[in-house]
């Protein structure tokens, strides 16, 4: 097979596949940062946005995941589409969006999620569901009746790839592994064993 040049191409190819084979949250991937101490953490996010700049999710930057990509902005992407027998892995350097690409992100979202975003602490102790049900009223008395602005502990994060890996199953069992390394502006694309 003559592996296809464009990693980003290939990407929105598959994952226009996946929309289609998966009906609930075919952008589900999993996002691994690391801590200070060198331990990595895993948990899943929903990408909203990707294009030769980058992947994108959104969060609280405050979080886990947000304190330790800021301290150390390297982050690794895996979506797996069991339908499909795929899995796309991404690596490289973490940025953080524009305040106007994430005030873009936050206006379309739900009300409830905006309040969400002000009144949950992510990631930190919470002492009751009280606690949190009393957050959220209090988030929703200050913006009564107006919009809910985005909070700036909240943005997204674009994992700017220097590395994508497409694995496809085979019958066989000797799966496909295509890697495409960042060469400059341009990919270098090999096959790996599987
Ligand atoms: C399907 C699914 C989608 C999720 N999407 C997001 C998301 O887009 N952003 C987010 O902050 N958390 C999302 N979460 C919650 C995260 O998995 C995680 O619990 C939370 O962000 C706290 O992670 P942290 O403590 O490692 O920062 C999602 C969870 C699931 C199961």
């Amino acid at each position: 097979m003559l592996i296809p040049p464009d990693p980003i191409q290939r990407f929105a190819d598959v994952f226009e596949r996946a929309k289609k084979a998966i009906p609930v949250d075919p952008n589900a991937v999993v996002v691994a940062s690391v801590g200070a101490d060198g331990r990595p953490s895993a948990r899943v996010v929903l990408l909203k946005d990707f294009d030769a700049r980058g992947f994108v999710f959104f969060t609280n930057h405050e979080s886990r995941k947000g304190q330790e990509l800021r301290a150390h902005p390297f982050a690794a992407l895996c979506f797996y589409w069991q339908p499909l027998d795929e899995q796309v892995r991404v690596e490289g350097r973490v940025e953080v969006v524009s305040s106007e690409e994430a005030d873009q992100y936050f206006k379309s979202r739900a009300r409830g999620s905006q309040v969400g975003a002000w009144a949950s602490l992510q990631s930190q102790r919470l002492g009751s569901r009280d606690e949190l049900e009393t957050r959220v009223e209090d988030v929703e008395k200050r913006y009564a009746g107006g919009d809910v602005p985005r909070p700036p502990h909240w943005s997204g994060f674009r994992v700017v790839p220097d590395r994508i890996e497409f694995w496809h199953a085979q019958p066989s069992r000797l799966h496909d592994r295509h890697v495409y390394l960042r060469d400059g502006d341009a990919w270098r694309a090999q096959m790996l064993y599987p």
